[in-house]
């Protein structure tokens, strides 16, 4: 049985036509969690926006979600977006809504019509992020460290198969930015996969886990106590 989540052959990842990682061979199973790491500008957003379909894959193949990342369409994004949760550093919620409309927003537009499930799985996924209570605050309302909750509880609401989340604490100070990793690492013992790009070496050092480094223009891995 398959049990790759994410698979790249000899990819080449492209910031339009400059080539910024090359050879890329890498292989996510379900249940993994690897941290992406390196210096600023090594590659580590081009290759996640590759794997969301934020930037096309030229060269060599890959496969994410049983998603042909070589032959993704435009309209296929929508669906692969669905099987992945993607976490952003400045959380992308929208201010003009409150927490529970940010998150019926991405289910209707994901496809979901009742009403009373979408308000079970609303409460489920603010639950596991512990913010069951905030669902009528607006963002602005919220400290950065519950913005990022909220952004983690929208990247559950399909289940996905694989959550991205890319320096998902580089806002954050470093007690906040630990209390993410905390529920990253709950959400991942739960038997979520994650692929994490991050700056910081205290939380790599703390959460140990499997570990990718972006340099000199390849991707390989690294010891996990490693610094950059
Ligand atoms: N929109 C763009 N157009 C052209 N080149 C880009 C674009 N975005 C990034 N690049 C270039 O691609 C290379 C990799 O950048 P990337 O953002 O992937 O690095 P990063 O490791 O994520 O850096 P950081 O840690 O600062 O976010 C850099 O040389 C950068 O200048």
């Amino acid at each position: 049985m398959k049990n790759h989540v994410l698979q790249l052959e000899n990819a080449e990842i492209y910031q339009r036509d400059n080539l910024v990682l090359s050879k890329v061979n890498l292989t996510i199973n379900k249940g993994d969690f690897y941290y992406l790491i390196g210096k600023t500008g090594s590659g580590k957003s081009s290759l996640m926006k590759t794997l969301y379909g934020d930037l096309q894959l030229q060269k060599g193949t890959g496969n994410i979600v049983d998603f042909d990342l070589k032959t993704l369409k435009e309209k296929q994004i929508p669906f692969l977006r669905r099987k992945i949760g993607i976490v952003f550093q400045d959380f992308k919620l929208l201010n003009d809504r409150n927490v529970f409309d940010n998150l019926q927003f991405v289910l209707k537009a994901t496809g979901w019509k009742d009403k009373e499930q979408m308000k079970e799985k609303i409460h489920e996924v603010l639950d596991k992020v512990g913010l069951k209570s905030k669902y009528f605050k607006k963002p602005y309302e919220l400290s950065g460290g519950e913005q990022q909750r909220v952004a983690i509880a929208r990247a559950l609401l399909n289940d996905p198969e694989l959550i991205l989340a890319d320096e998902p604490t580089g806002n954050l100070d470093p007690k906040t930015s630990m209390e993410v990793m905390e529920l990253l690492n709950e959400i991942h013992k739960s038997g979520k996969t994650i692929l994490m790009a991050t700056h910081d070496y205290q939380l790599i050092v703390k959460f140990k886990q499997k570990t990718l480094k972006c340099e000199g223009g390849e991707l390989f891995e690294v010891a996990q106590q490693a610094s950059a």
